[in-house]
């Protein structure tokens, strides 16, 4: 959407039907960066980002293109290494850790299609997820009626995301909505209380977009979800917070109706074609 259609209607919080901003920017920080700086020979792709990340909240990244999005997500998921910078997820340091590490304590990236195994069924990806190091491996090893336990865990979790119907099919059969909510709910296999989304949208057809969002407004209920996303209606519908990158650097933060109305956020979109 160019800058000049940024809408201004005040968002609400779907969870709550309340006014967005208020709940979740009183909450305590979860995730946290300081000073966060990424180079690439030279070229610095992020720069000086200091983020707070509010317990409960949906907060998005978003920004015109090249504005340090995607690294921002992938230092803060620990796929790439800052360059300078510490991220802190409820108090420990956790700037040098791999992303399995910070998986085990919590904070879980989602939307990466790789994530799904396309040749087995939807009902043995989403038991694979519960099988995980960080979760039940043990689980492996124990009688036949632990194993039944996993599969009524995960045919809720599938139930949760709309996939009843599909329990039994092959995830690469599966059209791409089905298969994003397909990963959605092997993410929430892992019980993240941090979960990361890459762009959920990217690539959805626009009947698919509000199912998706409603799936990750149910799946953010008592959990703090960090989104890159492109499409602002989204942004708007769903994001409690906003962080507004350009250039590597924070332009604006705030609900979505602050940074909305800022001239430099509209500015910054200007020419920009984000839908
Ligand atoms: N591995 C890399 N090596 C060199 N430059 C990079 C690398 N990754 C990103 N960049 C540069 O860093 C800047 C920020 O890129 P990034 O992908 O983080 O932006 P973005 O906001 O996610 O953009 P988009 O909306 O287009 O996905 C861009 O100028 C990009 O070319």
């Amino acid at each position: 959407m160019p800058a000049g259609e940024l809408k201004m209607t005040m968002p609400t919080n779907q969870n709550t039907g309340a006014p967005a901003p208020g709940g979740a920017a009183g909450g305590s920080v979860v995730l946290s960066a300081k000073g966060l700086t990424k180079e690439f020979k030279g070229f610095v792709a992020v720069k000086d980002v200091d983020l707070s990340v509010r317990e409960g909240s949906i907060h998005a990244l978003i920004g015109p293109n090249g504005a340090g999005k995607t690294t921002c997500f992938n230092l803060l998921t620990k796929f790439l290494q800052p360059t300078r910078g510490v991220i802190t997820y409820r108090g420990q340091d956790i700037t040098g850790l791999a992303p399995a590490e910070i998986a085990r304590l919590g904070v879980v990236r989602s939307f990466q299609i790789s994530a799904v195994f396309p040749s087995l069924s939807v009902l043995e990806n989403v038991r694979i997820a519960l099988q995980r190091p960080q979760h039940l491996a043990t689980q492996f090893w124990k009688p036949e009626t632990a194993l039944s336990v996993l599969d009524d865990r995960a045919a809720g979790l599938i139930r949760s995301v709309g996939l009843d119907a599909f329990i039994n099919h092959t995830a690469g059969e599966l059209p791409y909505g089905r298969k994003r909510a397909l990963e959605l709910a092997a993410t929430l296999a892992l019980e993240p209380d941090v979960m990361l989304l890459d762009e959920p949208m990217a690539g959805m057809a626009h009947e698919d977009i509000g199912h998706i969002a409603d799936l990750i407004r149910q799946a953010a209920q008592g959990r703090t979800v960090i989104m890159v996303e492109h499409n602002l209606h989204v942004v708007e519908d769903l994001c409690d917070a906003v962080t507004v990158l350009q250039r590597g650097e924070i332009l604006a933060e705030g609900d979505y109706q602050t940074v909305s109305q800022d001239p430099r956020v509209r500015e910054a979109y200007m020419g920009s074609e984000h839908d």
